[in-house]
């Protein structure tokens, strides 16, 4: 959409949280996109993740770097086909060193050596609960690159599942960072709009990178 009614700004959502609509231009984009499908690929590829309660999320997942799995990280992909996981590409540190030094600051990661990124991909009725990234031993800033359908972000708190939190429409091409005080809220994906993905990107669903630093 060229013709917004409101343009989107950037956007600070909490001390720590930043918005920026429109971050990665078209050919990022697509660059991102054909990556990710690479990454999709067995080995260690795209899989259902199990939550140790017995149930399933509805976001698959590809890992990069260190494999995540309900709630660790390992070298290989324990909960599913055992293969070692795929590198951690180095342009995905440098996209992460820039987003951070683009929304906080230039001073806040320079030490921060990003090592993981996790690839989740949405499509159907997928969407993602409530939840905070507290599995690395790191407190550098996460960030999140959206692509595909536009879907709605809840941006929560420290302490509780529950409000106050904020919705944010993470459309393709946006980058959200979630630092400092904000490193360990609460956030979680309650909608995804299919069908809402810019027609020239070809993405059937809505994909979505945190590149983190583990601290392992
Ligand atoms: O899909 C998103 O925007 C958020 C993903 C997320 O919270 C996570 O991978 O931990
Ligand atoms: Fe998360």
């Amino acid at each position: 959409m060229d013709a917004e009614l409101f343009p989107r700004s950037r956007t600070q959502v909490a001390p720590g949280a930043v918005h920026v609509p429109d971050w990665l231009d078209a050919r990022a984009q697509r660059e991102l996109l054909d990556a990710c499908r690479e990454w999709a690929r067995p080995p260690a590829g795209l899989r259902t993740v199990r939550t140790p309660g017995g149930g399933t999320m509805t976001a698959r997942q590809v890992c990069l770097g260190w494999h995540w799995y309900p709630y660790g990280y390992a070298r290989t992909v324990v909960d599913g086909d055992g293969a070692p996981v795929k590198p951690f590409p180095d342009r995905l540190g440098a996209l992460a060193h820039r987003a951070v030094t683009d929304t906080l600051g230039a001073g806040t990661a320079r030490d921060a050596a990003y090592d993981v990124a996790l690839v989740n991909f949405y499509d159907g009725d997928a969407r993602m609960g409530m939840h905070r990234d507290s599995d690395e031993k790191a407190d550098a800033p996460v960030v999140s690159l959206s692509l595909g359908d536009t879907c709605v972000f809840r941006f929560g708190n420290t302490e509780t599942r529950t409000r106050p939190h904020t919705d944010v429409e993470l459309r393709s091409g946006d980058l959200f960072v979630f630092g400092g005080p904000s490193r360990f809220a609460y956030h979680g994906v309650p909608k995804v709009h299919a069908g809402t993905a810019p027609r020239e990107l070809g993405l059937t669903g809505r994909l979505n990178i945190t590149v983190r630093v583990s601290g392992l």
